[in-house]
């Protein structure tokens, strides 16, 4: 049965690439699906357009400046205490040196390794696609 009362988060994400490589943010272990390897990004706020909380929140949380984006896909998926509607864009082009503003360890990671790592549950889909895409995986 669906349970209204569930908050419905609307999150705008960047897969940032470089060389065939993407930057990956750790979760605090504190927050929603926690020590896992996430693509940076956040919450939209009220109003907000998700282009210009991609760019916000890369920039809150990475220190750099987007200059160049693409949307790559929409997801939408439940968690049994959220659901989240994922705005996954391509960042191609970024002014600055990313680093986790707010202490959270970064990596770089190729693409071909992306599904080694552990992801928020809602993540699969974005690793498939990206492997496809850029690696010409199944
Ligand atoms: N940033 C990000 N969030 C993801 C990914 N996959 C995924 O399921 N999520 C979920 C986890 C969270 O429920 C939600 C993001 O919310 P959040 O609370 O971390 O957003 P935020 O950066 O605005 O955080 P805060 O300022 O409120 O601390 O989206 C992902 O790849 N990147
Ligand atoms: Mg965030």
């Amino acid at each position: 049965m669906a349970n209204l009362a569930k908050p419905q988060l609307h999150v705008a994400v960047g897969v940032i690439i470089r060389q065939q490589q993407v930057l990956l943010a750790l979760r605090h272990a504190k927050q929603h699906q926690g020590d896992k390897w996430e693509f940076p990004g956040g919450k939209l706020e009220q109003g907000e357009a998700a282009e210009n909380a991609l760019k916000r929140e890369l920039r809150e949380e990475l220190a750099i400046s987007v200059t160049a984006c693409q949307p790559l896909m929409q997801l939408a998926y439940d968690y049994p205490e959220r659901s989240v509607l994922l705005d996954i864009w391509l960042v191609s082009a970024f002014e600055g040196e990313p680093h986790g503003v707010e202490g959270q360890p970064v990596q770089w990671v190729d693409i071909a390794s992306l599904h080694q790592l552990t992801f928020p549950d809602a993540n699969q889909p974005i690793v498939a696609r990206l492997q496809q895409q850029f690696c010409g995986l199944a």
